[in-house]
């Protein structure tokens, strides 16, 4: 079996790593399509895999075709590639705010899998969900969950709006968790600390409290309560985070991705004509 990818950015290569050191794919069998020759020739030499700069012979290659360039691009590509689509071929999507529909449409295609991963898959932790349509055979979902879980978690949904919600949620997340430990390492910066003891500090505090509440299984509050002594330190701190609006800024800026995951969606179904 054979996988190409049209767009050979940092998720493809991501994704081109996972199923390489997994084992399900021999580079040999994997084809990357690039818009310049010289990050091509690049790839090539690190990632021995074919290359291409034309997407329609990357089409031609895979059984099974990613398409992981910008959602912005994606209906020029689609015209260019639309017509060397084989009946027989998977299309997998993880392109932010396509909808099923405009893929199907755009593709002139019924096979489709649109998932959204996220960047922690670099280092094979990435969290991807995703979805199939009716023409998707059961054989080929296997090989869909095969090829997500060599990049880390995947969870599949029935239902396409839990991959718009979960853009917003697990595809988008990576941003919010950095911006945090960003935010706590300049605070122990602040108080004295060397950035790099500020950085260990803060990654392996985040590290060990994450593990601490997916094993325990109690719910965050307890959790944090363990940690609240009366009239002490933390009890401080949390009350200034809930008067700063801590959790309303983050459920705001969830949700304001989720829209405009949705605007996208409608821009590109519009574009499609
Ligand atoms: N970066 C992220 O955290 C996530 C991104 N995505 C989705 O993955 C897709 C790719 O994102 P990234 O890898 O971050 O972007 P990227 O910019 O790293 O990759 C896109 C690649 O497409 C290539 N390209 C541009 N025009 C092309 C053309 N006409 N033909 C062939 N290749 C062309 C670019 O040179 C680039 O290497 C996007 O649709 C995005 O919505 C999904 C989940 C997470
Ligand atoms: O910002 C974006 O549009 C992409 C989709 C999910 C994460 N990054």
């Amino acid at each position: 079996m054979k996988i190409s990818f049209i767009g050979t950015g940092t998720m493809a290569t991501a994704m081109i790593k996972s199923i390489i050191d997994a084992g399900i794919f021999a580079p040999s069998d994997i084809m990357g399509s690039f818009h310049r020759e010289k990050k091509a020739l690049e790839v090539r030499d690190t990632l021995h895999i074919n290359t291409t700069i034309s997407n329609s012979e990357a089409v031609k290659f895979g059984d099974i075709v990613v398409l992981s360039v910008k959602p912005q691009i994606f209906e020029s590509v689609a015209n260019e590639i639309k017509d060397y689509i084989r009946d027989s071929q998977l299309i997998i999507s993880i392109m932010a705010g396509i909808d099923v529909e405009t893929l199907q449409r755009n593709l002139l295609h019924k096979k489709v899998v649109r998932c959204m991963p996220n960047t922690p898959a670099q280092i094979r932790q990435g969290m991807t969900v995703w979805t199939a349509t009716k023409e998707v055979e059961d054989t080929e979902k296997n090989i869909v969950k095969q090829i997500l879980s060599s990049m880390g978690s995947e969870m599949y949904v029935e239902d396409e709006v839990y991959v718009d919600m979960a853009t917003a949620l697990s595809g988008t997340g990576p941003a919010y968790v950095f911006l945090f430990l960003e935010s706590l390492v300049n605070a122990g910066v602040h108080l004295g600390f060397s950035r790099r003891d500020a950085m260990e500090l803060v990654y392996k505090t985040t590290l060990g409290s994450v593990l601490f509440a997916m094993q325990s299984g109690k719910h965050t509050a307890e959790l944090r309560d363990m940690v609240t002594s009366p009239g002490g330190t933390t009890a401080d701190a949390l009350y200034e985070l809930e008067k700063g609006g801590f959790r309303t800024v983050l459920e705001k800026a969830v949700y304001s991705a989720y829209k405009r995951t949705l605007y996208l969606k409608e821009l590109n179904k519009k574009k499609g004509g």
